[in-house]
């Protein structure tokens, strides 16, 4: 079974990672699953792709493997583009999922919803040691509601209503979150390059 390691500490991406991928072909490994040595990556880019390829190159030099890496957040129209690149910690350095929706959901109070309109990015690297790295991009966009719903995903799922849907993110199953996400089309359109490019692909 091909093995593949996303950079990455974030319980709930890993989680998105595994649905996404055929479980039977591809065993999905992450930085939580690695022994601590492995020095943090500092997030200093100002753009979702400045700061995946540092993730992917960083992780693919130091472990000298083939490695995926996503930077993603949530940018919200009322809110000029925030949370963006500085979504994980929002209200704090402490990366707090619960206190950064209450974040979010205190400034849209009383903003009506045709103006609640936002999107969620993913911009996915994959970096061979050794080899250009690739950058690909992925959208999901919606609305934001008025209270969290849901238990599934993570981060601003319970608060994001995807366009076409009744549901929050947090509602839906992994595998269709998986269909939909930005997180999803990012891996869609990196498997196909990989295929086109006839290049070792993911599965
Ligand atoms: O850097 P790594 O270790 O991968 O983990 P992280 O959580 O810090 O990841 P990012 O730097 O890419 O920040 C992404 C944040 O954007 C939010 N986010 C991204 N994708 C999301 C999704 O699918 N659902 C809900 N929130 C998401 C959530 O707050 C994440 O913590
Ligand atoms: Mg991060």
């Amino acid at each position: 079974m091909k093995k593949i390691l996303i950079a990455t500490k974030n319980k709930g991406k890993v989680d998105d990672f595994r649905a996404i991928f055929d479980q039977d072909r591809v065993e999905i490994i992450s930085l939580l699953d690695l022994d601590s040595s492995i020095e943090d990556i500092e997030e200093t880019g100002e753009t979702f792709s400045e700061n995946a390829i540092l993730k992917a190159e960083g992780i693919a030099e130091q472990m000298n493997l083939p490695v995926l890496a996503d930077d993603s957040g949530l940018s919200i129209d009322y809110l000029d583009g925030r949370p963006g690149v500085y979504s994980a910690r929002y209200a704090g350095s402490d990366k707090d999922d619960q206190r950064n929706i209450e974040k979010v959901l205190s400034e849209l109070e009383g903003v009506p919803l045709e103006k609640r309109g936002a999107s969620f990015i993913c911009a996915l690297a994959f970096a061979v040691p050794g080899k250009e790295t690739i950058v690909k991009y992925g959208k999901c966009s919606g609305v934001i509601v008025e209270e969290p719903i849901g238990e599934n995903g993570f981060g601003y799922d319970p608060i994001f209503m995807p366009d076409g849907y009744n549901l929050t993110m947090a509602q839906l199953s992994p595998e269709e979150k998986g269909r939909i996400s930005h997180r999803g089309k990012a891996l869609k359109e990196m498997a196909a390059w990989l295929e086109l490019e006839g290049k070792e692909g993911f599965d």
